[in-house]
């Protein structure tokens, strides 16, 4: 374990928001184990403990029990006066009358993984929650954000799709104060934390989840990483394997951008659905900058943890006309990638504004986050010399 040291932990202990990003990251970790084994479960057997959406999108057990689970671990921790949430699920679709046995799955998963807190360092509820603790601390997470003050941003599974197909997914919170984001963590649990173990398809670049070569004393799967803004630095740590105790903060490393600014070495990743991101604009503009590499096409915030972590320099997103964009979809993503040297805005070149309630208001265009600022420049230039002939 050379790699890892504990420089971590003066800068982690010097932090202003120390205990908040304790306890973030902690909750994060914990809820990365517990979406691991629903994970599991959902893939091994037909369930029907998915749900969907108005919008048809997928929503399962996991995200209303990540959901609960760092809703209660943060107000037990920090107090429920003081914390804050948005987050992408409501209770709604739990409240019907169909939906007893969803809910009964959801009250067992938030127990099972709340009785491990102590693990970590927190405490677990003296007594298991009843279905109504369980749906308040999904309900809890009810703020609409804001530009002053502070609030937390969850989204409990993002990715969810990746998830449900065994693939890339994250768990992502961050904490918003007077409008900006000042910590990210994502959790990452088929993310392996050796570059080595990373391997890819063919054809166009995807990181092949590694279910099956799950090995209880291997640290390849699965990381969480996380930032403070102003720090300069971000970090990464393995989750927590069986049995073991966390100790905070060790084990974290130091990850930073990629250094290449050449854009005929640099990988470019963007979301797997072409739905969700035009892949022929995208391909028109990475032709025009010399973006040679095919891209690297990732499920979730997973995307920013790669280009932290110098697994790829760029990341575009251009949604179709229409769709607004979900502050908890890049809060985190935002701070971990800016802390470990790398550049997000818009496709304007502006910042992310994540002071105007759930959604990014005012976004250019899209999405565009570099490993570095000359990067950035060549892909903003290149957005704008592509966009009028786009259908976009
Ligand atoms: N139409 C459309 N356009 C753009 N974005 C959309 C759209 N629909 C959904 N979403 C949001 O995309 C989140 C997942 O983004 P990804 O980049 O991971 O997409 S992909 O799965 O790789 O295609 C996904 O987050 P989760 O719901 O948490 O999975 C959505 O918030
Ligand atoms: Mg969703
Ligand atoms: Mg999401
Ligand atoms: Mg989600």
């Amino acid at each position: 374990m050379e790699d890892y040291n504990n420089t971590v932990v003066e800068s982690v202990v010097s932090d202003k928001y120390f205990k908040e990003l304790e306890v973030a990251v902690k909750a994060v970790q914990m809820a990365c184990l517990l979406c691991q084994r629903i994970q599991q479960t959902l893939l091994s057997k037909t369930n029907d403990h998915v749900q969907s959406k108005d919008d048809n999108s997928p929503v399962t057990i996991a995200d209303w029990s990540v959901q609960g689970i760092v809703s209660w671990v943060l107000s037990e921790a920090l107090g429920s006066d003081f914390v804050s949430i948005v987050a992408e699920e409501d209770v709604q679709e739990l409240s019907k009358v169909g939906a007893f046995g969803l809910l009964e799955a959801i009250v067992k998963t938030v127990n099972e993984c709340l009785a491990e807190a102590p693990r970590f360092g927190l405490r677990a509820p003296v007594m298991a929650l009843s279905t109504s603790e369980v749906l308040e601390a999904i309900d809890r997470c009810n703020s609409i954000g804001g530009s002053s003050g502070r609030f937390w941003v969850l989204d409990p599974v993002d990715g969810t799709l990746g998830f449900l197909r065994g693939d890339q997914y994250a768990i992502a919170l961050a904490l918003i104060e007077d409008g900006e984001p000042v910590l990210g963590v994502l959790g990452c649990p088929n993310y392996p934390v050796k570059k080595e173990c990373l391997s890819y398809h063919n054809g166009y670049r995807r990181i092949i989840s590694r279910l099956t070569s799950l090995s209880s004393e291997s640290w390849d799967r699965g990381c969480v990483v996380y930032a403070s803004k102003d720090c300069g630095n971000a970090w990464m740590q393995p989750l927590l394997h069986k049995e073991k105790k966390f100790i905070w903060p060790n084990s974290a490393r130091q990850i930073k951008v990629s250094t290449v600014d050449n854009p005929a070495l640099a990988t470019f990743c963007e979301p797997v659905e072409k739905a969700n991101s035009s892949h022929s604009f995208t391909a028109g503009v990475a032709h025009s900058v010399g973006l040679r590499n095919q891209p690297l096409r990732i499920h979730s915030m997973v995307k920013y943890a790669a280009i932290a972590r110098g697994d790829a320099e760029v990341f575009m997103k251009f949604a179709r006309a229409g769709y607004k964009e979900k502050i908890w979809d890049h809060a985190a993503g935002v701070v971990i990638v800016q802390e470990a040297g790398g550049v997000v805005t818009d496709a304007g070149g502006r910042p992310l504004c994540f002071s105007k309630g759930m959604y990014l208001e005012g976004l250019d265009r899209g999405i565009i986050a570099c490993a570095g600022a000359r990067l950035h420049e060549k892909i903003v230039k290149a957005v704008d010399a592509s966009w009028n002939s786009s259908s976009l």
